[in-house]
């Protein structure tokens, strides 16, 4: 019998499909004593079966969210709207029962904090074990083989199973938590801001580790994160959040050599990037100014005071999320101009100057 559903587990983690993701018009409006905050307003991206989605944007703009309302952990008096299809099926409208098993099966979760809400007094492994058996009816045996298996795809030893989350680094207990977050097989994992924490070295041994199961499983994948240089590395799409919208979407060797949206243009300005032999390092030019206050989103587009590029029409209508070329979005009145943006933008005086307009 055990053997059975060992083998029932290695030909799932080889075969089962990738899930289908698909959000439409996502609005959330959290409840606060000054009356409703609108951090999602009418959010619509895909994540194509087997791809990685990159979830970019800065700080406050809701890209956990999003991430806390696709796992339905938002606050219960968060008013949410729209649709959520997982292969098809409204996650926003499934009973409570539906959820559970959609949870486990189809979606898991890590996020940066996740890897110290491990239980200090349980080796990693009975904590992998009791995860496993609190959702399948595995023995004991078989849900601590399959954690060597999922040890092993993370690049631990799988003689470290044994050990308690003290006796583990950082970058450690992160791998155990992703381990324990791919346990159960899910076909969409929610990475959010998953290697933050950690230092730059580490980031990138766990990313390209994440991606390579990822790979080699075949899961789909949304990689949660403010770093335009992680979506550049591990993204096949990107959309690009800002101020509670996706401004920018596509393909990333696109939108992030060909940035049609301002605040995509200035993003990618602000970051450090490897550059080719012949190019000369840019000046990093960060977009001054805030986010605007989403107890009562301003009319137009919501970029416009701190864009350089803003005309008349930006501050009276909203620009929609419009399809540029094949694949890709951009929600500028001005994207047609794009071109000529990029180029005034790489001159730190162009941010200066909206900077000081916006005053
Ligand atoms: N429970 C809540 N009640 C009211 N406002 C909230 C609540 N949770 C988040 N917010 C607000 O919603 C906005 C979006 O927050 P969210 O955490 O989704 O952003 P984020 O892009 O993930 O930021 P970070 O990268 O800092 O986590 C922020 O302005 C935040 O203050």
């Amino acid at each position: 019998m055990s053997t059975m559903q060992e083998t029932d587990f290695d030909r799932r983690l080889n075969g089962k499909a990738p899930v289908e993701l698909s959000v439409r018009d996502l609005r959330v409006a959290y409840s606060t004593l000054r009356g409703p905050f609108h951090a999602i307003d009418g959010v619509t991206f895909d994540v194509k079966p087997g791809s990685v989605l990159g979830l970019v944007g800065e700080s406050g703009c809701g890209k956990s969210t999003v991430v806390k309302a696709l796992m339905r952990l938002l606050p219960e008096d968060a008013e949410v709207t729209g649709e959520v299809l997982l292969d098809r099926r409204n996650l926003l409208t499934l009973s409570q029962a539906d959820l559970r098993d959609v949870r486990w099966n189809k979606l898991a979760l890590v996020t940066q904090s996740a890897m110290n809400s491990l239980d200090p007094v349980l080796c990693i492994g009975d904590q992998i074990v009791e995860s496993i058996r609190a959702h399948e009816k595995v023995s004991r045996d078989v849900a601590w083989k399959r954690a060597e298996t999922l040890f092993d795809l993370v690049g631990l030893p799988a003689a470290r199973l044994r050990e308690y989350p003290h006796q583990f680094s950082g970058g450690m207990r992160q791998r155990a938590v992703i381990a324990m977050a791919l346990s159960l097989n899910a076909g969409l994992l929610l990475a959010d801001e998953p290697t933050t924490a950690l230092d730059p070295i580490m980031q990138d041994q766990i990313m390209a580790r994440l991606r390579r199961v990822e790979e080699m499983l075949n899961r789909s994948m949304i990689l949660v994160t403010h770093d335009i240089g992680l979506v550049a590395e591990n993204c096949d799409t990107v959309a690009v959040m800002y101020a509670g919208k996706v401004v920018e979407t596509g393909p990333v060797e696109e939108v992030l050599v060909t940035p049609e949206h301002p605040y995509t243009i200035g993003l990618y300005n602000a970051f450090p990037r490897i550059l080719g032999e012949t190019e000369e390092r840019p000046p990093l030019i960060s977009i001054a100014g805030g986010l605007p206050n989403l107890l009562k989103p301003p009319k137009g587009c919501r970029f416009r005071d701190r864009c350089p590029f803003a005309t008349e029409i930006c501050g009276h209508e909203e620009p929609p999320l419009a399809e540029t070329a094949p694949g890709r979005r951009a929600a500028c009145h001005h994207a047609g101009r794009a071109a000529e943006f990029r180029t005034l933008a790489t001159r730190p005086e162009t941010w200066t100057a909206a900077a000081g307009g916006s005053q």
